[in-house]
């Protein structure tokens, strides 16, 4: 996952591969909810692993339910439809599919409980549930604005609800009212329990998921049109023993697209849902068909490949695939016309205004979009029209994935996605999955190349930090061929330059959280004494080790980007690199830095002896024939004397921005 303040998306040019999805979250959530209320102990499979499933899950904890998990399995020790906590207060986030049936479950079930969530929570409706549950004679309260979380529960004995007229509950803003009311009548239904809908119902499909997971679990609703749900009486849920969670078919719509927009030859194989999904966003495959794509389907797996290119333009009723409809309007910038997407209005009352939020953010790109309070229009984007920009996300999951399929623009733009962090709530792995299926046009790489102790490690790991690249420390790899060396029991000198390229090409190395794990073993504070970086500094002057190490060190350019610290990086490693620094300190301050560093390692050492190394070291480096030490014609030059880290960090930082097409938005 990316905790990164933006990321940073090269242009794409195809996809191809296999992705595995995660578990639904409205599966997810329901089947979590179901497993608490219910009687026996159920065993849920591929749950997803999000913060909206955390919500729900440490809700159902706190409330007294028994949850196991080993790995992606979770055993739920039901509650029986009896709570072991009358009183609590829980943090909802803004986890709609937490909120709304809780909130009907302990109105129900009795009891003095606070629900409360994050800021935006506390601006998505809630009044049609509390007015269907107030109705029966629960007791709830506003503690905020009217209408609106967060919310006080107070207990009502069941005697005293009124069972015996129709429950009405509006059903033309989010199903999920009426969702959360056929989860947890259950709980209550002593006698025939009746619900109406007023006015059109939306989002049928998230009903349909609902009816057929409370069949699982032993409740037979029976249905009457859209409008009538009887919940008979003696209903009582029932575990199913094991379930399974379904791939997420509103995140396969971002691989169906990606499929569409770039795949070429095989197609995209996407796994854990099909054609036959109780999902209804999977309907997205229709709309996506009729854009153009191919797709074909098994029982648990798709196949996508680009068909008609340009795509076709779309006009389309989207209110059966609300979550899914986000990603044909970024679809339609590759499409051969304007296209419409209509009855949407649920898109306004979502993680945030979906509508106001995707025509913004499509302009930026340079669209021409056109909006009204249930529909968006989207006009197709020439490439000479494009612009790189820098897409806010609202914390809104769905407009951060939706919007990295504007990498693939004909103009060969990056995109930057701001706080890519919030696809943790429903696909933690969105871009790390991403990008094990697309080929880049360019993989960005900064080279931080300057002589030793200069602070090359401590500014590339923090830039990388920064932007969520990954990190090359090249030294390491000369350091722990030095390491090889004296273990094979050669000395580290052209006499032995054939073993030890030898040594270098056979590493067997890995990178395990800021470790050097050497076949195995630890190697971090073994490569770190002068001594070794000496050893380093002697076998990094043989050409033959330098020639062994080339192909590891271009292996470490992977998306989304590289940060590379060393001393040939930007001359010649990853020459076409568009940011080379050259960092230099004078000897006086590299020597009592290493000197401060090393002590504080445990690693006792004098001024005097590191500074007459240091300076050996530099002219070796700096001397030998190949590769040595020397600025990149086109590298800039930060002297960090008098710098502290933070503002080295500030200054690349801003000097990366530069090169950047974007511009301050
Ligand atoms: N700008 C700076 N100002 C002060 N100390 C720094 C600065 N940059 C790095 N250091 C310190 O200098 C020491 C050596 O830095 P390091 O990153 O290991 O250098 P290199 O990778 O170039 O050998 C570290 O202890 C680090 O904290
Ligand atoms: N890209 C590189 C990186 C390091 N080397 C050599 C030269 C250096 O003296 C040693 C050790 O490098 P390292 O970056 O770990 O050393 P410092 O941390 O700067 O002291 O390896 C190299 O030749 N080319």
């Amino acid at each position: 996952m990316y905790s990164s303040p933006f990321l940073d998306l090269p242009p794409f040019r195809a996809a191809t591969g296999v992705v595995r999805l995660p578990g639904s979250k409205s599966i997810s959530n329901r089947i979590l909810l179901l497993a608490a209320l219910a009687a026996g102990t159920t065993t849920v499979h591929d749950l997803l692993d999000s913060d909206d499933t955390r919500v729900m899950l440490d809700a159902l904890r706190a409330l007294g339910c028994e949850v196991a998990q080993e790995g992606a399995t979770l055993r739920i020790h039901g509650l029986d439809g009896q709570l072991r906590t009358r009183q609590a207060s829980l943090f909802m986030g803004n986890a709609g599919t937490a909120m709304r049936p809780l909130t009907a479950a302990l109105a129900l079930l009795g009891g003095d409980f606070e629900l409360h969530g994050v800021p935006r929570m506390h601006e998505r409706p809630i009044g049609d549930l509390v007015d269907a549950l107030t109705q029966l004679g629960c007791r709830i309260d506003y503690l905020g604005n009217p209408g609106y979380p967060p919310l006080r529960i107070h207990p009502v004995p069941p005697d005293m609800l009124a069972l015996d007229v129709p429950i009405r509950v509006r059903g033309d803003v989010s199903s999920q009212f009426l969702t959360a009311l056929l989860l947890t009548l259950p709980l209550v239904a002593t006698r025939d329990v009746t619900i109406e809908v007023v006015g059109e119902l939306i989002s049928r499909p998230y009903i349909e998921i609902t009816l057929n997971l409370l069949a699982r679990f032993g409740i037979d609703v029976r249905r009457e049109d859209w409008q009538r749900f009887t919940i008979p009486a003696g209903s009582r849920y029932r575990s199913p023993g094991d379930i399974h969670v379904e791939a997420d078919a509103s995140s396969a719509s971002y691989f169906i697209a990606l499929g569409a927009l770039a795949a070429t030859g095989d197609g995209l194989r996407i796994e854990g849902v099909g054609a036959t999904s109780i999902q209804g966003d999977i309907r997205f495959i229709e709309a996506a068909r009729e854009m153009g794509a191919q797709v074909e389907s098994g029982p648990n797996w798709l196949r996508v490949a680009r068909g008609a290119w340009p795509l076709k333009a779309i006009d389309l009723d989207a209110n059966h695939i609300p979550d899914a409809a986000m990603t044909l309007a970024v679809m339609a910038l590759y499409a051969d016309g304007p296209s419409t997407l209509r009855n949407i209005a649920s898109w306004r009352v979502k993680e945030t205004d979906r509508i106001d939020a995707m025509a913004a953010e499509l302009r930026k790109l340079g669209a021409a979009v056109e909006d009204g309070p249930d529909f968006i229009r989207v006009h197709p984007l020439p490439a000479a029209n494009w612009r790189a920009a820098s897409v806010e996300t609202y914390d809104d999951h769905r407009i951060a994935m939706c919007f990295s399929l504007a990498a693939f623009n004909p103009a060969a733009l990056p995109v930057r996605i701001l706080d890519p962090h919030c696809v943790a709530k429903t696909f933690p792995d969105y871009f790390e999955t991403l990008f094990e299926v697309v080929e880049p046009l360019d993989i960005p790489v900064i080279c931080i190349d300057g002589p030793t102790a200069s602070g090359k490690g401590t500014l590339a790991v923090e830039v990388a930090h920064a932007l969520g690249y990954h990190y090359l420390d090249s030294g390491s790899l000369y350091r722990v061929t030095g390491l090889a060396t004296r273990r094979a029991g050669l000395e580290p000198d052209a006499a032995n330059e054939g073993r030890i390229a030898a040594l270098a090409h056979g590493l067997s190395l890995q990178f395990i959280k800021g470790q050097v794990v050497l076949d195995g073993e630890d190697v971090s504070d073994a490569i770190r004494t002068e001594a070794a970086g000496m050893d380093a500094s002697r076998v990094s002057a043989l050409p033959a080790v330098r020639e062994a190490l080339l192909s590891l060190q271009k292996r470490f350019r992977r998306l989304p980007g590289l940060v590379a610290d060393g001393r040939d990086m930007g001359t010649v490693i990853f020459p076409e690199a568009p940011l080379k620094v050259f960092l230099t300190a004078s000897a006086a301050q590299r020597a009592d830095r290493r000197h401060k560093q090393l002590i504080s390692k445990g690693i006792s050492t004098t001024l005097d002896s590191l500074r007459a190394d240091l300076e050996a070291r530099d002219a070796r480096d700096s001397s030998r024939s190949v590769a040595p030490l020397k600025p990149a014609r086109d590298a800039r030059r930060l002297d960090n004397s008098q710098l502290s880290i933070a503002q080295s960090i500030e200054q690349v930082l801003d000097w990366w921005q530069d090169v950047q097409p974007f511009k301050a938005s």
